[in-house]
């Protein structure tokens, strides 16, 4: 086994406010871990009350001079950051990969690369960003004007960080909003990066802000008075947190949350094409993906087949060295994710599911754990039931369309769903049924930014990327114009 250094990642400071690094030592200690090797890589501080309040006070104060900006001026500036960040891809994969352990294979062309997208589309759209001119009785008529929120607050979770910014910033930025970011504790370093970049580009200070903490720093931004909206990512449970204080002050929301996805494979389906997807839908950033589909309901006829065949490939998974670029299956972020998985193999051995392979931790330093493939699985199983947030793949079988649509909406999440056929006719009847925000058919997990993204029932409210986040970062003012004067009855 080769020797994994953990070089220093030390930012120079905690948080990025009004245009610059800030520090406030006597915040809470952060500390960040290289995944694969358990050791400290930085330390930084949570935001105190006075780091929370000069970030509100310096978006508060840039925004609107922002929103008075022309669309296209903004676009332009968030396409330069585009380009900024397209050039330093290698550099920003590098410190993803030791914030999250991710391999680098995988950041170099999903991370950094997927928050260029990002600012690039939103930057194109903000030009484009209208209202209309409604006619009304006698001549009169209404004009809308589409404003910004004002400043909104984004909440991020560990596995994709500087994604999570900039699907969140990218779209506030374009409808000329302020944001504060709050990145996950677990993973601090590179929401830092991406406010040097977009001030590198242009954007105003204040315009974008990162403050570093827990739970605590992000619900104190969203009770505060001069925040409209807030974004997170996360766990149910934090978005029913996140969701009831938004209420409480009467503010926009947009909730990207957990799932339980199901892969339907038909007797049909291109039996490779659906094992590649199921292992990519699985296993991908060690299976810390929200969407992933870890429901693979099979088709009796060929589930011995398809069981086979994933097993078979898992034995050519790298598992080692993230910044290897032969590497496929990194660490998982922590120990506590890896006793989370740890804990679920047991339970679905328990709960008498047939472990097929690995479901084992890894002896070695670090977060590592065998991606598990579990066959026999039934709908009851904690295993088919809880969102795991690791590499566990649960194969099920099934009979008919009718059952296995019902079975695969059986759940409380609705992020992600999709279905592997041949037959065209069925693939769009199942796609239509699936009670899912994003469906596949013969594919999984692609996330292109001019699409829509995002759950239905407990997975998830609004939508991310595409036209659809822009309703999600603006409102609309209608402004009545009478051409004559107005009659009173007295
Ligand atoms: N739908 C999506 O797009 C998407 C993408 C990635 C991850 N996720 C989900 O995220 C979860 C894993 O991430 P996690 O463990 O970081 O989630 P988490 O819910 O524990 O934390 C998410 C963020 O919320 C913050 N937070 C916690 N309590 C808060 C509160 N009361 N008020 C405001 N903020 C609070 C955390 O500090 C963190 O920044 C999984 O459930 C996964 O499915 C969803």
């Amino acid at each position: 086994m080769t020797f994994i250094t953990t070089p220093n990642q030390q930012p120079i400071a905690s948080h990025f406010i009004n245009g610059g690094y800030v520090e406030d030592a006597a915040g809470q200690v952060i500390t960040s871990v290289y995944p694969a090797t358990g050791m400290q890589i930085a330390e930084l501080h949570s935001a105190t009350p006075a780091i929370i309040e000069q970030a509100l006070c310096a978006a508060a104060s840039a925004q609107k001079a922002w929103a008075a900006l022309s669309g296209t001026e903004r676009g332009r500036v968030l396409t330069r950051a585009a380009h900024i960040m397209r050039d330093k891809n290698r550099e920003l994969s590098v410190l993803e990969s030791y914030d999250t352990g991710k391999p680098l294979s995988e950041t170099l062309v999903a991370d950094a690369a997927s928050a260029a997208d990002a600012l690039e589309y939103f930057g194109g759209l903000a030009g484009t960003l209208t209202g209309e001119q409604i006619p009304v009785a006698g001549g009169d008529f209404v004009y809308t004007r589409r404003e910004a929120l004002g400043v909104c607050v984004g909440i991020g979770a560990w596995n994709y960080p500087i994604q999570i910014a900039a699907w969140k910033a990218a779209p506030a930025l374009a409808c000329g909003n302020a944001m504060i970011f709050k990145p996950s504790e677990m993973t601090t370093l590179s929401a830092l990066k991406f406010a040097e970049i977009l001030i590198e580009a242009g954007v105003p200070a204040g315009i974008f802000n990162v403050i570093q903490g827990y739970g605590d720093v992000g619900a104190a931004l969203i009770d505060d008075p001069r925040v409209a909206k807030v974004s997170l990512t996360g766990s149910v449970p934090t978005g029913r947190k996140v969701y009831a204080a938004a209420a409480a002050g009467m503010k926009h929301a947009t909730l990207e949350l957990g799932g339980k996805s199901p892969i339907v494979v038909f007797e049909d389906a291109d039996l490779e094409n659906a094992v590649s997807c199921a292992i990519n839908g699985n296993f991908y950033s060690t299976g810390q993906i929200c969407s992933n589909g870890t429901r693979v309901f099979v088709h009796e006829t060929i589930a011995e087949a398809f069981v086979a065949r994933v097993a078979e490939r898992m034995d050519n998974a790298v598992i080692g060295d993230p910044m290897d670029e032969t590497t496929t299956i990194g660490p998982m972020v922590s120990a506590a994710q890896c006793d989370i998985v740890e804990g679920y193999v047991a339970k679905g051995i328990a709960q008498g599911a047939r472990l097929v392979k690995g479901g084992k931790r890894i002896d070695r330093a670090g977060f590592y754990v065998e991606p598990a493939l579990f066959d026999g699985v039934t709908d009851d199983m904690a295993i088919a039931r809880e969102e795991i947030f690791g590499p566990v793949m649960s194969v099920l079988t099934f009979t008919c369309e009718d059952e296995v649509v019902q079975r695969a909406n059986d759940t409380e999440f609705g992020l992600a769903a999709g279905v592997f056929t041949r037959d065209l006719t069925r693939a769009h009847r199942v796609a239509q049924a699936f009670e899912a925000g994003t469906c596949y058919i013969n594919t999984y997990n692609l996330t292109p930014v001019e699409a829509p993204f995002g759950g239905m029932k407990s997975s998830g409210l609004g939508r991310e990327n595409s036209k659809a986040a822009i309703e999600h970062y603006s409102q609309i003012k209608s402004i009545y114009v009478a051409l004559s004067s107005t009659e009173a009855p007295f």
